[in-house]
């Protein structure tokens, strides 16, 4: 790492800079010494790094060596260019030998530079090129004084907070803001270094590479650049500093940033795609990353337009009118689990040249942190694509649906916003469960659908087999097929064309009134509700000023964008197009998923939204800690804005306090949203036993009064009727889909009979495969099935399921008595076929939970008032006839049945408290279990 002087004040940077850097100390000249004055003045507000100036003193690392620089070891032959009597000559002079700075200039702070930027003799010392460490080309590059420091700094457009001064040069020279500009880089990259260092040795640049020669130019000029332009090219810094050489390439900045601003702009094809463009992008050095600030100035891009290996378009000149309805084309990619939906986002991404083509894409669009934990996709992801097709530009709006049946929402709603699908079916497993759902959903929309066939490049895959399969289910041609490799990017150019010759392109017009749906939507804590778009007619722009059908509230736009796949703002989203929109939403209940926008001066009639997700299954959530409910209410807030198929519900309850009742669309569903509550918003809660929404017809004319309708359903087993005012129990069901090899028929049929499920039908969809549908009751497959089902069939077997309705069932409450007080949160709805079992088993584990006490407590599981299964934790004993050696037995007696006594009556009087994290430990093992 080369080593790093800076200004006073920046110590932070001192730690950490890109190797190669070489940045001056800067000390402000002490107050009665002068510029020009004589040597002393220059000794006084000068510290240059001992590589330009040996008379300095010695580096921090020197000095914690104990082992001060000797002058002989410094290059004494270099000449302190602005001590003493040493002239402007020696000064130029020393320019030329280090091919630096001279360091009266570099590092003079108000002094030495401004004059020699208005003589016009040489490059501004941010732009200097320099010997960095190891012989490494570099900077040289100086700060100045803290005030430009400080007006610049504020400016840093990456949301680091950096330290300011007080603006007291504002009027400094343009060369002296480029040279405080190189300061704020070095300070902005050890910052981003300290927040990131996992990200830091990927995206330190092996080599920093030559300046930009406009850049250059510009400063060497004797213009007055404004201090706008001069942050507009503080900015321009930011792409040379993830400019990175070499063949790994890299992504210096998209992982690491903390803001979402910087792009990639490499490789990306510029949308008007004309000769001169393409010619210019083959001859791009394609492994150079560069990044530029989605909020830079006209000038920055116009500089970095004019950048060698820049063969991409700056953001601002993104016309989105060159893409008429009839050069649209939106599409999802659906998929069983892990059939490589993600892995084909990947490669279509880099193919377009939306990212750079790297090793190290995997998975790109899936952002949020459990999905790489847990290595699936829980949240549709959008991204748009230009693609030159036989001399057209295309616009292709993708979106990448999670495969699991929990998430079967997010597919539905992603289908809402587009013409067609790609159906992803993995060459080794063949047609799976989810594979036959997602078909159906995207059938019943009367999308276009593109089957792929995925992995053919693994050894057992059988592509043939696939395509048979295909054309038996779902009554495609084979010849429809296409054979790809994801992982290895074979033929996914294929399946680019076939999404343009099949997917129709939207049917809207530009010249209609604006209809924008709302199909996702994620809360900014900066900037408020962030809204994906799709247009459905009309044009948005910012300053237009629109109105949400569901509200009926009145906005501004502040901004439109397009998502490749970082939020890219642009000036004008057209019909067809889809992005997101920024109109100071402040509050989540005010952006609604499948809410219409449209003009204030021209309302529309509001576009059918979405059916609301029916959640599954239910379970209470209380804060840990009660204090925390406000921070949890909001989190919850914002994190069901973001996944809206989350019902919500006030409850209370006696041990756990103040809490809501959470509906989900499955068990994996709920685990997901927790972890995103801990990760996103570092919230831990208690989660209650899930139990599904059963419902109760009322016989009673008192509770159907109080109801005001016959049929209730339950979601919390506390509010359970009891038998006798009920006429009927219903329960939920699915209809459950079972892909399996033959070889595990026998088994899965017994599973699904002790599971109380019927089966429906049975169907060979090739000679080794088959397809299984039953009717199962919710309850019974919701929390461990699917495991079971793995199990048994050595993971082979997959499963789905879809809503059946309701079904009577002989349904019971069974309750938890602790010496014969029922506890209300361990309550649990289930069938009385079951009864016995789950009694005692939370019997067992309520028994391992609580802590004894001195008297014994008796934990029974009970239907009404009947006891099915009991368990007694025994109670502390002292031993009053410790005293007692030998005499009268009497005596013994006497005070054993004292002691009897007392317990009698504490366990009388006595309160079982059971503890908080006794009640999570057995809630958690219920569903453990
Ligand atoms: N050999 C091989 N592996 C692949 C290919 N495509 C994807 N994979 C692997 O399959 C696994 C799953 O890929 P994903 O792209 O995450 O699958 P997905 O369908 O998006 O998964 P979910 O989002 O969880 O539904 C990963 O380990 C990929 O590396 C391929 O063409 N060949």
């Amino acid at each position: 790492m080369g080593p790093l002087q800076e200004a006073p004040g920046t110590a932070r940077a001192q730690t950490s800079t890109p190797p190669g850097w070489v940045l001056s100390r800067v000390r402000r000249p002490r107050q009665p010494q002068r510029a020009g004055r004589g040597p002393a003045a220059y000794r006084g507000e000068t510290e240059t790094s001992s590589r330009c100036n040996p008379t300095a003193t010695p580096s921090r690392a020197a000095r914690r060596r104990g082992t001060p620089r000797s002058p002989a070891a410094a290059p004494a032959a270099r000449p302190h260019p602005a001590g003493g009597a040493r002239s402007r000559r020696s000064a130029r002079h020393f320019r030329r030998r280090q091919g630096g700075l001279p360091a009266r200039e570099a590092c003079g702070g108000a002094l030495g530079w401004g004059a020699a930027s208005r003589r016009g003799n040489g490059p501004p010392p941010a732009l200097s090129e320099g010997r960095g460490g190891e012989g490494r080309g570099g900077w040289a590059a100086a700060g100045a004084g803290p005030a430009v420091r400080g007006e610049l700094w504020g400016a840093l457009p990456c949301g680091l907070r950096l330290p300011s001064a007080p603006p007291r040069c504002e009027g400094a020279s343009p060369a002296l803001s480029a040279m405080a500009l190189a300061g704020r880089v070095a300070v902005w990259w050890a910052r981003l270094r300290s927040r990131c260092p996992a990200a830091a040795p990927r995206c330190l640049p092996p080599c920093l590479p030559a300046g930009p020669a406009a850049c250059r130019r510009r400063y060497g000029s004797r213009r007055t650049v404004s201090p706008r332009a001069a942050r507009g090219c503080g900015s321009l810094r930011l792409p040379e500093i993830g400019l990175q050489r070499g063949p790994e390439g890299g992504l210096p900045g998209q992982a690491m940033l903390p803001c979402s601003r910087y792009l990639p702009l490499q490789g990306r094809l510029c949308p008007r795609g004309d000769r001169a463009c393409r010619a210019r992008r083959a001859a791009a050095p394609r492994k150079c990353w560069l990044m530029l600030c989605a909020g830079a100035s006209r000038e920055l891009r116009a500089c970095f337009a004019a950048w060698p290996g820049a063969a991409c378009i700056a953001p601002e000149k993104l016309d989105m009118s060159m893409y008429p309805v009839e050069s649209i084309r939106n599409f999802s990619i659906i998929a069983h689990v892990d059939h490589g939906k993600s892995t084909l986002a990947d490669r279509l991404l880099e193919i377009t040249g939306t990212i750079a083509k790297t090793g190290r894409n995997k998975q790109v669009l899936d952002k949020l942190q459990v999905e790489r934990e847990r290595g699936i996709t829980v949240k549709a992801q959008s991204a748009s694509l230009f693609y030159n097709h036989e001399g057209v530009n295309y616009l292709l709006n993708l979106i990448d649906t999670p495969g699991h049946v929990d998430f079967s929402y997010e597919v539905s709603r992603s289908l809402s916003a587009c013409q067609g699908v790609i159906l992803v079916v993995d060459a080794n497993e063949g047609i799976q469960a989810q594979t036959v759902a997602n078909f159906y959903l995207a059938f019943e929309a009367q999308l276009a659908i593109i089957p792929v066939i995925n992995k053919i490049d693994l050894k057992n895959a059988d592509p043939e087999r696939v395509e048979k399969q295909i054309e038996k289910l779902f009554d495609i041609p084979i010849d429809e097929c296409v054979r790809i490799s994801a992982k290895q990017g074979t033929n996914v150019e294929k399946v680019l064309q076939k999404v343009i010759e099949k997917i129709p392109p939207p049917q809207c017009h530009t010249a209609d009134p604006l209809k924008a749906l709302v199909f996702d939507s994620t809360f900014d804590h900066y900037r408020g509700v962030i809204a994906n778009i799709a247009l459905f007619g009309g044009e948005i722009q910012k300053g237009y000023k629109i109105v949400s059908a569901h509200t009926k509230k009145r906005y501004e736009v502040n901004e439109v964008g397009i998502l490749t796949p970082n939020e890219q703002p642009i000036h004008k989203l057209y019909a067809g197009q889809v992005g997101y929109l920024i109109a100071g939403m402040k509050e989540v209940t005010e952006a609604q998923i499948g809410d219409t926008l449209f003009l204030y001066e021209q309302p529309v009639e509001p576009l059918p939204g979405f059916k609301t997700a029916k959640p599954m299954v239910f379970a209470g959530m209380y804060p840990v800690d009660q204090t925390e409910y406000n921070n949890l209410r909001s989190a919850l807030e914002r994190l069901t804005l973001n996944d809206s198929s989350v019902t919500v519900h006030r409850d209370s309850s006696l041990a756990l306090g103040a809490g809501w009742r959470l509906g989900f669309l499955g068990l994996l569903h709920m685990e997901v949203f927790n972890q995103r509550l801990e990760q996103e918003y570092n919230m831990s809660v208690i989660l209650t036993a899930p139990t599904v929404p059963y419902k109760a017809i009322l016989s009673s004319a008192k509770l159907i009064k109080e109801y005001g309708k016959a049929e209730i359903t339950i979601i919390n087993p506390a509010q359970f009727p009891d038998r006798l005012s009920v006429s009927e129990y219903l329960e939920p069901t699915v209809l459950g889909t079972i892909v399996t090899p033959q070889e595990y028929i026998g088994k899965i049929i017994a599973l699904c009979q002790d599971r109380r499920a019927v089966q429906k039908d049975m169907l060979y969809i090739d000679e080794r495969r088959v397809m299984l549908k039953y009717l199962f009751p919710l309850n019974e497959i919701v929390v461990d099935f699917y495991d079971a089902l793995k199990a048994l069939s050595s993971g082979y077997a997959s499963f789905d399921y879809e809503d059946a309705g309701y079904q009577a069932a002989d349904l019971i409450k069974m309750d938890i008595l602790l010496n014969g007080n029922p506890v209300e949160e361990l309550a649990t709805i289930i069938h009385n076929d079951k009864a016995h079992v789950t009694g005692k088993f939370l019997c067992e584990r309520l028994k391992d939970a609580i802590p004894r006490q001195l008297f014994e407590i008796a934990i029974q599981a009970a239907i009404g008032k009947k006891i099915i299964a009991r368990e007694t934790l025994k109670a502390y004993r002292k031993n009053v006839v410790a005293k007692c050696y030998g005499g009268d037995i009497t005596r013994r007696m006497k005070l054993l049945k004292r002691q009897a006594e007392g317990k009698k009556l504490m366990r009388k009087i006595g309160n079982v408290e059971v503890p908080r994290d006794a009640f999570i430990r057995v809630l958690k093992r219920q569903t453990d279990k």
